[in-house]
């Protein structure tokens, strides 16, 4: 099966600036595919990238199996909802979805006009007097009509209330589960990723510094709980330390492991949710490249 977006040695210079290194990403298809990162990480370059709005500085990138914007099918295959999801001010709902019909081969008015009824938003209706969550909701009406394979939104829920964003995000997925089609979302809410995505992509420094299926990514993580002085006794099988925290008792790290730790030991062992996975794998990041994680003697030192 093709995947979704794959990347080999991906990277983007403006001018000097490196904003994106060495990326290297290989996404099964079907995804919900949660991007994640602090501020500048380079999250709308990797989309922008996904697109064809820009191209690479070195190596490549592929979606859907072709270059992005490689030609017109191509082009149909991909829904884009820009940040800020741009809208034209003076044209009406009705007008942005005669335009989308105009420029997009398969078109389905049908969807389109349900979603709208849906979402309770009146075709008269200037599309400059629309809320943010309305213009959200229009900009998601018009890529999800275009029937694309692949839906890539860079942020699109960040200005909405927390009632509109969930409510948008569920339109959101009623769409992807409608079209058969897999979706990029770019998002600083983490609880937002946890709801929506099956596979995760963090991005700091410019660079990924963790990427996966989100369940396996939780299987390969545990939080270990010691007294200090125990931590560093953790056995084979705690492979990288990610973050540690501790009391003037107790010693709390989120390890990487590459099998179940040995029950018995003086530890407890818990699962990590996506939130503090996210946090830990940010933690460690010094810009520009990924800190090097701490051996388990160094926690303790
Ligand atoms: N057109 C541009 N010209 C010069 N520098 C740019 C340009 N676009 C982005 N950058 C720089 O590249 C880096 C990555 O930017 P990008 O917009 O991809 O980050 P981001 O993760 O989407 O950030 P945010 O969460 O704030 O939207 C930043 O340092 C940014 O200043």
């Amino acid at each position: 099966m093709t995947p979704v977006l794959e990347a080999v040695n991906l990277g983007k210079r403006y001018g000097r600036h490196h904003a994106l290194t060495d990326v290297d990403l290989n996404v099964p298809p079907s995804r919900v595919i949660g991007l994640v990162g602090p501020n500048g990480a380079g999250k709308s370059t990797l989309l922008q990238l996904a697109c064809g709005l820009i191209t690479p500085s070195s190596g490549t990138i592929r979606v859907l199996g072709d270059t992005p914007a490689a030609g017109p099918a191509h082009l149909a295959k991909v829904g884009f909802v820009a940040q800020d999801t741009p809208v034209y001010a003076d044209l009406s709902v009705a007008d942005h979805l005669r335009m989308g019909a105009r420029l997009n081969p398969g078109w389905d008015a049908d969807l389109a006009r349900r979603r709208l009824a849906r979402i309770d938003l009146d075709p008269r209706h200037r599309a400059g007097r629309l809320s943010g969550g309305q213009r959200a909701q229009l900009a998601l009406t018009i890529a999800a009509a275009k029937r694309p394979e692949l839906l890539i939104l860079d942020e699109p829920a960040a200005a909405l209330d927390p009632l509109a964003r969930h409510a948008f995000l569920d339109n959101l997925m009623e769409s992807v589960t409608e079209l058969g089609a897999a979706a990029i979302l770019s998002s600083h809410a983490l609880p937002d990723v946890e709801r929506v995505c099956d596979h995760l992509i963090v991005l700091a420094g410019s660079r990924v510094q963790l990427a996966g299926d989100v369940a396996d990514l939780l299987a390969d993580h545990v939080r270990v709980t010691a007294r200090r002085t125990d931590l560093a006794a953790l056995p084979a099988g705690a492979e990288t330390i990610l973050r540690t925290d501790r009391t003037e008792h107790e010693s709390t790290a989120v390890v990487r492991v590459d099998r179940a730790l040995p029950a018995g030991g003086p530890w407890s062992v818990a699962e990590v949710g996506l939130e503090e996975l996210v946090l830990a794998y940010l933690g460690r990041v010094e810009q520009p490249g990924p800190r090097p994680s701490p051996t388990v003697a160094e926690v303790h030192r």
